[in-house]
């Protein structure tokens, strides 16, 4: 059977492709574009149709020329020409002079055109609705796949688009992009968007990935289309379906909403955040520190700056945000707030007596407190076998107990009694035991007071108890030598009562036990009440918690360095802690017990030995644990640091003032003295004139004489020495200045040799009466001179520090030597003469007698001012 196409039979009719095709549909025939074919019958069918419209005078097909016509016709702004040439276009091979011939007719008959248009208008905005709709649709299709696949990764997009896109489509694209330069946007109209649609593109899936699910493959594809969509170099078919069915109107805002959406996305994160500041509630308390600003109380406070300036305006403080504020005021804005206030407290980690402290206290408070060996000392009057107990204490009970232990000396050691410990500290006597408290250790728990039952109570006997009862530390008495013939342990007793030491026996509270320290007798009824006592005091530490611990002795070894004996007192010290003890520091190396044996950790009540201390330290020096070895570094060095400062702020310097005092306080046979001269010459007449004074047999000695300014390593040099510095015709340096001033080193600056010599000699024989000193009160530098005939030389200085007046003594200095010494004879600013000029001014001045003043040259003001004796 002949198959004709639509075209043909439009072709034939001289009607347009369209209105067969919908002529077409509208009979019912499967019909899709001007292409599809037609059975003769349907062919048949449809001439008649057109033929019977034709010959009635007025057919569909000539209305629709006609509308075509006449929207060219019909003028309208934008759309008309755009119609036009659309019609033009699309008529333009089909031009015959059948339709030249509807044309004119058309002419004639214009009503009947705009009813017609009006019609067509109706329909298209009716398809318009229609597209539309579908378009919201397949973007809401399209926006639900998106967001399905927002959580796939960028990467799994890439890998899945190249094999779906196929290589084919790779390359389109890549030869449009040379094709096309700029931008291109796709507009389409809807006769052809229509005619698109009935020709649907065939687009090859590349079944590398058959597993991928065709709906996801879509997805993907939408998900690159979308993204390259409107970027140069891509083609017209890799719009996507739904976007290729919009008409222009719509297309617009497609593009639109895209880039909003775009856009959108880009700053989702940020939208996600809220736009407007959520005010974070305010602190229950304001804790700050004076000079805060309102930057920083803002932070504090979750407030911005802005609204703390606001907020200090209104109560009257002008501020700005980088002002510091002082305690007032931020109390003031606390209680504006009505918030309380609390100044921060700076812990010092120098300070380890704190730390030390709050590890007692720590201990005190914790659960995990368990019993501890107590810590005893032994005291007693000489000769009453206190050294006799303590080696009978160590070598019998300790060395039979530990089999091959060595009993070093460590300045402690345990004892053990039915498995329990009792540490004896190895220095007996009161003396260090109250050298122990005033340093602030108290770190023994029973006093064991030894009295020889032959000799009875006895000063020393007397002063223990005293110390002991201060110290609020219990007494057990042992009454020793009872193995002595004329032993009467009952005396001791008896005169102990007098001094409130009252024997359980006899009603009171003290415990007494006879023993033996030579021959053992009681000894270890001695431990027994020692640990009962210890039970009394309910004696406990926590071994969980940091160490803390106290110095007992401590020497330099030669091969091991530092080595220091130490009571651990609360928690475990473990090998490799850093620590802090007194002003040393370090972290221990090596840990070794009261037997000689290396040990890993330390727990209360424990005496031990450490080594790797970067220094000696001091008995009663307390031990600390850091964190780590570099704060305990830093807190070691601060320490060791502010313990020189206040050795020196103790070291009472010689100075001429106490010379005298000085030499017959410490018998000096010499006076140290550093020398500082402008010249050679000068210093060698000053140092053979000094070295001549002889008072009583006390001479002068120089250690040190060079010509130049007085430096820093002079004045270290004097203060090491102890001796004072003596400059001639020479000026210290700033920094020498002050750190003679820092470190206490007497200075004294001579113009005149004779000078120097007299108050020397007078301050050896205790005469040096200073009637006045030389006070300076300005420092200047020249900066530019004038000769002026008459005159002579003017400086414009500048004063760098302090002031100078019309009648201040001025000193011109070059290179730290003293040029001349002399008056000001006139002082200006400007034209004017003034009597003082302060820093920060310039002045213009000249001096008496002297010319010589150059550039850069430094001028000392000065006034002399009496000094009463003293
Ligand atoms: N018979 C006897 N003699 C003792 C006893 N205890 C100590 N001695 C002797 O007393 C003397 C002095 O003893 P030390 O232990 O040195 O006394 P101390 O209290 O340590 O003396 P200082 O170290 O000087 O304070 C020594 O000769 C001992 O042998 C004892 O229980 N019985």
């Amino acid at each position: 059977m002949a198959k004709k196409r639509i075209y043909e039979v439009a072709k034939e009719l001289n009607i347009d492709n369209k209105t067969v095709v919908d002529k077409a549909k509208e009979l019912g025939f499967d019909v899709k574009s001007h292409m599809s074919s037609l059975d003769d019958n349907e062919a048949k069918k449809l001439t008649e149709v057109f033929s019977k419209k034709q010959t009635s005078g007025q057919s569909n097909s000539s209305k629709k020329t006609k509308i075509k016509i006449s929207v060219g016709a019909i003028r309208r702004p934008k759309h008309s020409d755009k119609k036009k040439n659309f019609s033009n276009k699309k008529n333009d091979s089909k031009k015959t002079a059948g339709q030249n011939e509807n044309r004119k007719r058309e002419k004639n008959n214009r009503p009947a055109a705009r009813d017609l248009l009006k019609e067509l208008q109706d329909k298209q905005r009716k398809d318009s609705v229609e597209l539309n709709k579908q378009t919201e649709r397949s973007r809401m299709q399209y926006e639900n796949k998106q967001n399905k696949k927002k959580n796939t990764t960028r990467e799994e997009n890439n890998k899945a688009s190249v094999p779906v896109e196929g290589a084919e489509a790779v390359k389109a694209r890549v030869q449009a992009s040379k094709k096309v330069t700029g931008p291109k946007i796709v507009k389409l109209s809807p006769a052809r968007n229509q005619q698109k649609k009935e020709k649907p593109r065939v687009r090859k899936v590349t079944p590398t990935i058959p597993s991928a699910p065709i709906q996801e493959q879509d997805q993907k594809r939408n998900n690159n289309r979308k993204k390259d969509f409107g970027k140069p170099g891509r083609k017209h078919h890799e719009v996507p379906e739904y976007e290729r069915e919009r008409s222009d109107h719509s297309d617009k805002a497609r593009r639109r909403r895209n880039k909003k959406n775009k856009r959108n996305n880009q700053s989702q994160e940020v939208k996600k955040q809220p736009t407007q500041r959520k005010e974070r509630p305010l602190p229950e308390t304001l804790v700050y520190e004076e000079g805060m600003n309102a930057q920083d109380l803002g932070k504090i406070l979750h407030r911005e700056p802005a609204e703390i300036v606001k907020k200090l305006f209104m109560l009257g403080v002008m501020t700005n945000q980088n002002q510091s504020l002082d305690k007032d005021t931020i109390e003031l804005l606390a209680a504006e707030y009505g918030i309380e206030a609390e100044e921060k407290v700076h812990e010092d980690i120098s300070d380890i007596d704190t730390l030390y402290t709050k590890e007692v206290e720590a201990s005190k408070n914790s659960k995990n407190q368990v019993k501890r060996p107590p810590v005893v000392t032994i005291m007693g009057h000489v000769d009453h076998g206190k050294t006799t107990l303590l080696d009978r204490l160590r070598h019998t009970n300790v060395s039979e107990h530990e089999a091959g232990g060595i009993t070093q000396s460590i300045g402690a050691y345990q004892v053990k009694l039915d498995d329990r410990k009792i540490t004896f500290l190895d220095t007996p006597g009161h003396a260090a035991f109250s050298n122990m408290r005033a340093r602030g250790a108290e770190i023994t728990d029973i006093v064991v007071l030894v009295v020889a039952a032959d000799d009875g109570v006895m000063p020393q006997t007397i002063e223990a108890i005293d110390h002991a009862k201060s110290a609020g530390v219990p007494i057990i008495v042992a009454v020793n030598k009872i193995d002595k013939p004329g032993a009467n342990p009952d005396h001791v007793m008896e005169e102990l009562m007098q001094h409130g030491l009252v024997p359980e026996d006899w009603g009171g509270d003290t415990i007494f036990v006879k023993i033996s320290a030579k021959t053992g007798e009681n000894v270890e009824d001695l431990l027994q009440m020692i640990l009962l006592q210890a039970d009394v005091l309910e004696l406990k530490a926590d071994p969980d918690q940091k160490a803390i611990g106290t110095v007992v002795e401590a020497r330099l070894d030669k091969g091991r360095g530092p080595v220091a004996d130490l009571l651990v007192q609360q928690g475990t010290l473990k090998v490799g802690d850093p620590i802090v003890i007194g002003d040393t520091y370090g972290r221990v190396r090596v840990m070794t017990n009261d037997k000689g044996r290396r040990i890993k950790e330390a727990k209360p009540s424990t005496p031990v030995e450490i080594t790797g201390l970067n220094d000696v330290p001091s008995s009663a020096d307390k031990l600390v644990v850091f964190d780590d070895e570099k704060t305990a570094r830093n807190v070691g060095e601060q320490r060791a640091k502010n313990a020189l400062e206040k050795q020196r702020e103790n070291v009472q310097h010689v100075t001429l003032d106490n010379l005298f005092d000085t030499m017959k306080k410490e018998n000096m046979k010499s006076v140290d003295i550093v020398l500082k001269a402008d010249v050679q010459g000068s210093v060698e007449a000053l140092q053979q004139s000094l070295e001549k004074i002889d008072v009583e047999g006390v001479r002068v000695n120089i250690i040190h004489a060079s010509v130049g300014a007085i430096n820093e390593s002079d004045v270290t040099l004097a203060a090491a020495s102890n001796a004072f510095i003596i400059g001639f015709n020479v000026r210290p340096t700033a920094t020498a200045k002050a750190q003679a001033e820092s470190e206490g080193v007497d200075m004294r600056l001579y113009n005149i040799i004779y000078k120097a010599m007299d108050d020397v000699e007078a301050a050896m024989k205790g005469m040096l009466e200073p009637t006045y000193e030389e006070k300076v009160t300005g420092n200047l530098t020249v900066r530019e001179t004038w000769k002026v005939s008459k005159v002579g030389t003017i400086a414009g200085a500048f004063v760098d520090s302090g002031y100078v007046t019309r009648d201040s003594g001025i000193r011109v200095i070059r290179d730290g030597i003293v040029k001349y010494d002399g008056k000001v004879a006139s002082l200006k600013r400007f034209k004017d003469d003034v009597k003082e000029v302060k820093q920060g001014f310039d002045c213009g001045l000249t001096i008496e007698n002297f010319n010589d003043i150059k550039v850069d040259d430094e001028l000392e003001a000065y006034e002399m001012q009496e000094v009463k004796p003293q």
